[in-house]
């Protein structure tokens, strides 16, 4: 397999790496792990500095107790309550520092989580909008929200409760080993023999886990995807009744995650309870072989309380340490992922020069232009074409012909596989980005309305609009009468019931957008088919207003729209094969006459 395939998102449905590929993976999450953390440097050392104390106050305090009871008592009976007293004191103390800088230490770590989340978020979020179109066709809305909730989530879990967790319980081990041995060897060596089952345990722990935690993500990624599909596709599976279906397939879905997830919870119900018997073991042994030596009066009746106490707390962190696993599995896992997208770079990027163009006449010219999607096949065959400034071109042809892509070349939302395509003799590709959506904007067919009030709509097409100017636009389109009529008018939200506005209506709506924006070029890709006549009326009007004195591209579905064009372009299999005015070709005797002789017959 060649290393390019792990690049980017390409990995992401794979799970058959080469040992190359998983370092690469790997390094690229180090990479970006070290690029969050950079800015917190100063916070992790201070916390590290924090930790290390508090937890060495805190193992502190058995050996205290030894101390209390070993040299405290017996002096006591002297009346000297000097080692006592000094015990209690230190006790006290060691117990007041431990628990004020675990505060610290905790309120520290949420600080660093906090900002390297958020700064996480804010990436993500600003990469998936820069990415080109190219890549939001081929990576499913689904997986894209999982990338921003559920794989955030997973390492907000690890940020927020499990590094703290390793951290201290490794700490905690160390310092009571080190602890154990000096006050006595003998039960610092039972603790070390103990490691070896407890080693073999949690080796045998991660091994199961690894495979089933990863079995968990995917069954529950497919149920997001799954659902996010069917939410956003809710008109045809209202139309086709495929709402049983999806049932079946989601119920099949949720069987797969439950048993998953049934099955982690046996690796616990078997890794748990032989945690607690090694410990508790362990402590028997302690307190055995320690009884004998006390009795023996080699080891003194505190130190033996202590090394008890010690070993009991040796153990505590290892259920928390092997949840740890689970979420740093499912972190690392969800960091690969971010990683990925992080790493894809826009197949339309940005010049590194730009060339400004500060009003643009809005000229067009496809110079042996050749276009092929992702797939390698060639959709747009190598062609020339020269728009002049100001045209309306109608641009028809049976589905699938092309127009659409023409479009998006048009509107850089893909750069073409050969050839140049020019705004004013420069290069698309050369454009500053700022300059380009100023002077070329595209109405999708599906006039996108966001959250926010109409007017918020409007203004979306030149930020900053005032009221007046967004008033103008409406009117100027013809959209100010039903605004007005709205429940609040300008104010009314577009989401909220009543505000809801009809197909024709958010044409409309985008048309002003688009009036507002003056754009040089407009292209529009025009699916208003399903209007009735007074709206399409409307729209027609509308449509004229928006198109003078610019170059206008339509993707025409109406034979009134045509009527209004300067010239047609008839488009079959990625060709241009009739280039004329609307006068000219319905004279002709070619593809568009034929069309347009339908046309009328569907209108009689
Ligand atoms: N993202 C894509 N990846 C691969 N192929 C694509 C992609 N989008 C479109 N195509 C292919 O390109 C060809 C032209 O499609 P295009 O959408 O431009 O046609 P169209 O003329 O606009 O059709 P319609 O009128 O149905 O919208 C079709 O064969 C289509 O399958």
């Amino acid at each position: 397999m060649s290393q390019a395939t792990v690049s980017g998102v390409g990995g992401e449905e794979r799970n058959d790496f080469t040992a190359a590929e998983s370092r690469q993976i790997r390094e690229r999450s180090t990479r970006l792990l070290g690029s969050l953390l950079r800015p917190e440097r100063t916070r992790l050392l201070i916390g590290l500095v924090v930790v290390v104390i508090s937890t060495a106050a805190q193992v502190a305090g058995p050996a205290l107790i030894a101390f209390g009871i070993d040299s405290g008592l017996p002096a006591l009976l002297s009346n000297d309550w000097m080692p006592l007293g000094l015990a209690g004191v230190a006790y006290l103390l060691t117990g007041v520092v431990g628990a004020v800088l675990m505060a610290w230490f905790t309120v520290l770590t949420a600080r660093i989580s906090q900002a390297v989340l958020l700064d996480l978020r804010k990436r993500v979020f600003v990469q998936t909008q820069k990415l080109s179109l190219e890549f939001h066709e081929t990576y499913t809305s689904g997986r894209i929200i999982s990338r921003q909730t559920s794989d955030l989530d997973a390492i907000r879990e690890l940020l927020d409760s499990g590094i703290n967790q390793l951290v201290q319980g490794l700490l905690s081990m160390l310092f009571i080993g080190i602890a154990l041995f000096s006050l006595d060897w003998a039960s610092g060596v039972i603790l070390v023999v103990a490691l070896v089952p407890l080693v073999i345990l949690t080796r045998w722990f991660q091994l199961r886990s690894q495979t089933l935690f990863r079995l968990t993500r995917t069954t529950s990624a497919k149920l997001i995807v799954k659902f996010v599909e069917t939410m956003t596709g809710i008109r045809a599976v209202k139309a086709f009744r495929t709402e049983k279906s999806n049932n079946a397939e989601f119920e099949g879905l949720v069987e797969g995650y439950r048993s998953a997830n049934a099955r982690v919870i046996r690796l616990f119900g078997i890794f748990d309870p032989g945690l607690v018997l090694i410990g508790n073991v362990t402590v028997a042994v302690v307190l055995l072989v320690g009884a004998f030596r006390v009795i023996d009066g080699h080891v003194a009746i505190g130190v033996l309380l202590a090394a008890v106490l010690y070993t009991r707390r040796f153990f505590d962190p290892m259920e928390e340490m092997a949840m740890f696993y689970n979420s740093y599995q499912s972190a690392a896992a969800a960091l690969e992922k971010i990683s990925g997208v992080l790493e894809e770079k826009p197949s339309v990027p940005d010049p590194t020069s730009p060339i400004d163009l500060w009003s643009s006449k809005g000229e067009l010219t496809f110079d042996d232009v050749e276009f092929s999607y992702q797939n390698g096949r060639v959709v747009l065959p190598s062609f020339t074409l020269h728009i002049p400034a100001g045209q309306t071109i109608a641009l028809v042809g049976s589905t699938g012909a092309g127009k659409s892509t023409l479009a998006k070349l048009m509107s850089r939302f893909y750069d073409p596989t050969q050839g140049i395509l020019t705004l004013d003799g420069i290069d698309l590709r050369q454009l500053h980005p700022k300059d380009l959506r100023r002077a070329i904007v595209m109405v999708t067919q599906e006039a996108y309305l966001f959250s926010g009030t109409v007017a918020d709509n409007i203004a979306i097409g030149k930020p900053g609009a005032s009221r007046d100017e967004i008033v103008a636009a409406a009117k100027a389109v013809g959209a100010d009468a039903f605004i007005e009529g709205l429940p609040n008018g300008y104010e009314t939200d577009v989401n909220k019931r009543g505000g809801r506005v009809s197909a024709g209506q958010r044409q409309l709506i985008s048309f002003a957008r688009a009036f507002l924006a003056d754009p040089a070029v407009l292209i529009l890709d025009e699916a208003t088919a399903s209007l009735d006549i007074p709206s399409e009326r409307l729209v027609q009007d509308a449509l004229q207003t928006l198109l003078s004195d610019r170059t206008a591209v339509i993707i025409a579905h109406r034979l009134s729209t045509v009527a209004i064009a300067d010239r047609v372009l008839v488009m079959e299999q990625g060709r241009i094969i009739e280039d004329g005015t609307p006068a000219d070709l319905i004279a002709g005797t070619g593809r568009f006459s034929q069309l347009h002789a339908s046309w009328r017959e569907s209108l009689v």
